[in-house]
């Protein structure tokens, strides 16, 4: 599907969207559920990567696809790997079995884990058979992706001694595994992070206990763009969000106030008004702590007029796609000053921006969604723009909600 996107005729906007569940906290909560049922999960993510996380998690034997969801490849490693009496061959999209998951095979088969690849070392397809593992200490480099860390603390507390995990080298993508501690400590299982080594404690059961996912803060990332678009005096409620987030993202409040972005956060919702148009020519964020809201910065600023260089943003290339490359051929196009190295992205000031070029996005649902707010300032197209359901399947109905005019064509 290709969408040709426009501004609403008047971008002093003034709305509220409702945003569905954090695929992030969904996805560990799942997979927590399914090892402790007397959990109970309220603003559940409607994704395409909560809903393969769902079906994953039902099949015993067999083929599992989770298509493009990383958290789920990651997190049902783990599980399938020590659960005993499943084997099953978890698998993907093309763009999963590029991904690299040895880290955390690798950490898995320490553990005790049966694990074999179908194709390429390091890369799925993987067949796993279920077994008990009885190792209970690890050490795993730390520095390509925080979901491995994450999957072996969420079937942490379920193995008999727990787990002590040391953590090598540098820590990234850190508020990701706050996250899944977090969530641990919600639900009742005690874990300790302290420098390089986090523990798990073993926990069997649990008593009953209702959990809310607040609603995603990098779908919130689009609202903020847009606002930072807008004419002074633009506000957009969105909920359910709390100023206490377990989301690495919500930095976003912080980070958009350099674009005159305000954030008022009221009972389960935050307002974002935009209050000046005088804003720097130039900033500076490292971004190794929030690197799913790369592509929204970087097409605000250059909306904005203003230059900015990113860092920390080494973990962008083993995503949906490779994010760098994409948005330095897609910013190019509309005319951006823009050049990359394996970590960083540098954006000149310019003022120029050409019109009417279809953006490709890679697969990457936040491809289509980052580059959605610059019809503030000139008309485009989103090419394959269905896909966004892999987080946020009502994107293009809520842009509409806005009055942007979104049209097939
Ligand atoms: O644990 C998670 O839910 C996620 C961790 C991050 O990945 P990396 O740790 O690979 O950077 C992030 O980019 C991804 O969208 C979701
Ligand atoms: C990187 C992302 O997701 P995942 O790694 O879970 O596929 C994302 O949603 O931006």
């Amino acid at each position: 599907m290709k969408l040709h996107l426009s501004a609403p005729s008047n971008t002093l906007i003034k709305t509220e969207v409702k945003i569905t569940g954090s695929k992030s906290e969904s996805n560990r909560l799942l997979l927590l559920q399914a090892l402790y049922p007397a959990i109970t999960i309220n603003n559940l993510s409607n994704s395409d990567d909560a809903e393969v996380m769902q079906k994953g998690l039902k099949i015993e034997k067999g083929v599992v696809d989770i298509h493009h969801a990383g958290t789920a490849m990651r997190f049902l490693t783990a599980y399938f790997a020590s659960q005993e009496n499943k084997e099953v061959v978890l698998t993907g999209s093309k763009r999963m079995t590029e991904r690299p998951i040895k880290v955390l095979v690798d950490a898995l088969r320490e553990l005790g884990a049966d694990i074999t690849y179908e194709n390429n070392e390091g890369y799925p397809p993987i067949k796993i058979k279920g077994k008990k593992l009885v190792q209970n200490k690890v050490s795993l480099p730390a520095n390509i992706s925080s979901q491995y860390i994450s999957a072996l603390l969420l079937v942490a507390p379920k193995l008999e001694n727990g787990l002590e995990l040391e953590l090598i080298g540098e820590i990234t993508s850190v508020p990701y595994i706050k996250m899944t501690l977090g969530l641990l400590t919600q639900i009742g299982v005690e874990s300790s992070f302290n420098g390089n080594t986090i523990k798990v404690l073993p926990q069997e059961t649990l008593p009953a206990a209702t959990l809310v996912v607040e609603s995603d803060w990098s779908s919130a990332s689009y609202f903020y763009s847009i606002v930072s678009l807008c004419e002074v005096g633009t506000e957009i409620t969105l909920s359910a969000y709390n100023k206490n987030s377990l989301q690495g993202d919500s930095v976003l409040a912080e980070i958009y106030k350099d674009f005159g972005v305000e954030s008022t956060f009221g009972e389960h919702q935050v307002i974002l008004r935009k209050t000046t148009s005088t804003v720097n020519k130039t900033i500076e964020i490292d971004l190794a702590n929030a690197p799913d809201i790369a592509q929204t910065i970087v097409v605000s600023c250059f909306g904005l007029g203003i230059g900015c260089y990113l860092t920390g943003l080494h973990t962008l290339k083993i995503k949906e796609t490779d994010r760098l490359e994409a948005l330095k051929e897609e910013l190019g196009k509309l005319g951006a000053p823009i050049s990359v190295t394996d970590k960083t992205l540098t954006l000149k000031p310019s003022d120029k921006i050409n019109k009417d070029i279809a953006i490709d996005t890679y697969n990457d649902h936040r491809m289509a969604m980052a580059f959605a707010p610059l019809a503030l300032k000139t008309s485009l197209y989103i090419n394959d723009a269905e896909v966004v359901s892999k987080s946020y399947p009502d994107f293009w109905k809520d842009m509409e909600s806005l009055k942007f005019q979104v049209q097939t064509s």
